[in-house]
């Protein structure tokens, strides 16, 4: 189409410094500084900004730029010799022209390759030679997708081992509005108690003060509910089995010359890494690290119910406004890509099996749902009934 910007465009972006923006056809973006192969903006398809990026954010090298995806190579955090989160979030990455080649089924169209190498100087502290290819895409639905390949290149046949994260920090309304479901249950380290290690409770995690922990083996997805926008962030992640969890709350906000008083109350690091366990790679040898993150409407409820409000007739209009209710979650749970959603009512518990990537397969046919509703007239038969519904068997029911 005439006048169509094009999909990569390399533009001077804060204090002249290169960015490479991508735009997917349906209206999704992400811009990706070449200053740390730092990805500093991800837009969904209404324009609509998700990442964090602090208004304090300096751009100024050496230091890191706040917020996006500071990558930490080869070292997260103070777990090592080298400075907090290692080099590479402070180098300049240059576009790689000649990528080895994915996967075939592999499909994007906006991305950009960067690649990083090792400088004499940063031999001086590091001294081992790799290459180290981030690809940055966009999928077709907007979807965020980094890919690292890190390859040891050294010829003096020694190995080297390194920690990991893509530092995301997630722009959210209000931090005291979200929940962080999968990693409930869970070891972690916490970085707040010299890195001891303890065990989750059983609830989804939310936010009251500072935190500062590393979830070990964790699932491969995860989920950042931000209730007040009716958004949930779905991280995908292989290769890397740890997540760090971060909010700085106020007393170290008000610390950091790159970050507002206020600001954290609007993010949430979720970092996907690998800390506990280094990776070593042999001379030849190569890891991959790959992020997928996706932000869809988000659809969980709990507490009371008040059918009554449900201002939507968008099933089959015969359903009560309660059958209709469920039906519309459920629909709205698909969208998360679950693999089962649990429906409970006050008097026991209905389960729909589910299993489906995307809307075209039936989802719960309306004669299901009447089966269920007759088997639990006592429970739909009056206003404001407890119902919760939840993907995957993340959420807790509070009656
Ligand atoms: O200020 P930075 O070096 O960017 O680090 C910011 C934060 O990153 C991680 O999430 C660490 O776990 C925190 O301990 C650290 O404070």
């Amino acid at each position: 189409m005439a006048g169509e910007k094009p999909q990569v465009e390399i533009v001077k972006g804060v204090n002249g410094l290169d960015k490479v923006v991508l735009r997917e056809v349906r209206g999704s973006s992400a811009e990706v500084y070449l200053y740390g192969g730092h990805v500093t903006s991800w837009k969904n398809d209404h324009e609509e900004e998700l990442l964090f990026l602090s208004n304090k954010a300096m751009f100024k090298p050496p230091k890191a730029i706040r917020g996006g995806i500071p990558i930490c190579f080869p070292q997260f955090g103070s777990h090592g010799t080298l400075e907090q989160h290692g080099f590479a979030r402070n180098r300049f990455w240059s576009i790689d022209t000649d990528p080895p080649p994915f996967p075939a089924n592999i499909s994007h169209n906006a991305f950009v390759d960067l690649i990083l190498k090792p400088s004499e100087e940063d031999a001086k502290i590091w001294p081992h030679s790799y290459e180290f290819r981030l690809r940055v895409a966009l999928g077709p639905g907007g979807d965020l997708m980094l890919t690292s390949r890190i390859r040891n290149t050294n010829n003096d046949g020694k190995a080297f081992s390194f920690t990991f994260a893509y530092h995301t920090y997630f722009l959210v309304s209000d931090i005291s509005e979200v929940r962080v479901e999968g990693l409930e249950t869970l070891d972690y380290l916490d970085n707040l108690q010299e890195k001891e290690r303890f065990t989750e409770q059983g609830d989804a995690i939310t936010f009251e003060s500072e935190v500062d922990k590393i979830y070990l083996s964790t699932p491969s997805k995860i989920a950042i509910i931000d209730h007040e926008k009716k958004r949930t962030f779905v991280l995908r992640k292989d290769g890397l089995p740890d997540a760090v969890v971060w909010n700085p709350w106020d007393k170290k906000a008000k610390a950091m010359s790159d970050f507002g008083d206020d600001e954290y109350k609007h993010m949430l690091c979720v970092e996907a890494a690998v800390v506990e366990k280094p990776i070593t790679l042999k001379p030849g040898e190569e890891w991959k690290g790959r992020l997928e993150l996706s932000a869809v409407p988000s659809s969980y409820c709990s507490g009371q119910l008040d059918p009554q409000k449900f201002p939507l007739r968008l099933v089959d209009p015969s359903l009560s406004r309660m059958e209709q209710y469920i039906v519309v979650r459920v629909l709205l749970e698909a969208l998360v890509d679950c693999d089962l959603i649990i429906c409970l009512f006050a008097s026991g518990v209905i389960i729909i099996k589910l299993k489906f990537n995307n809307l075209s397969t039936p989802v719960v046919s309306t004669m299901k749902i009447k089966e269920m509703v007759q088997h639990h007239e006592e429970d739909l038969g009056s206003d404001g009934h407890d119902v919760n519904i939840w993907a995957n068997g993340m959420h807790k029911w509070k009656p």
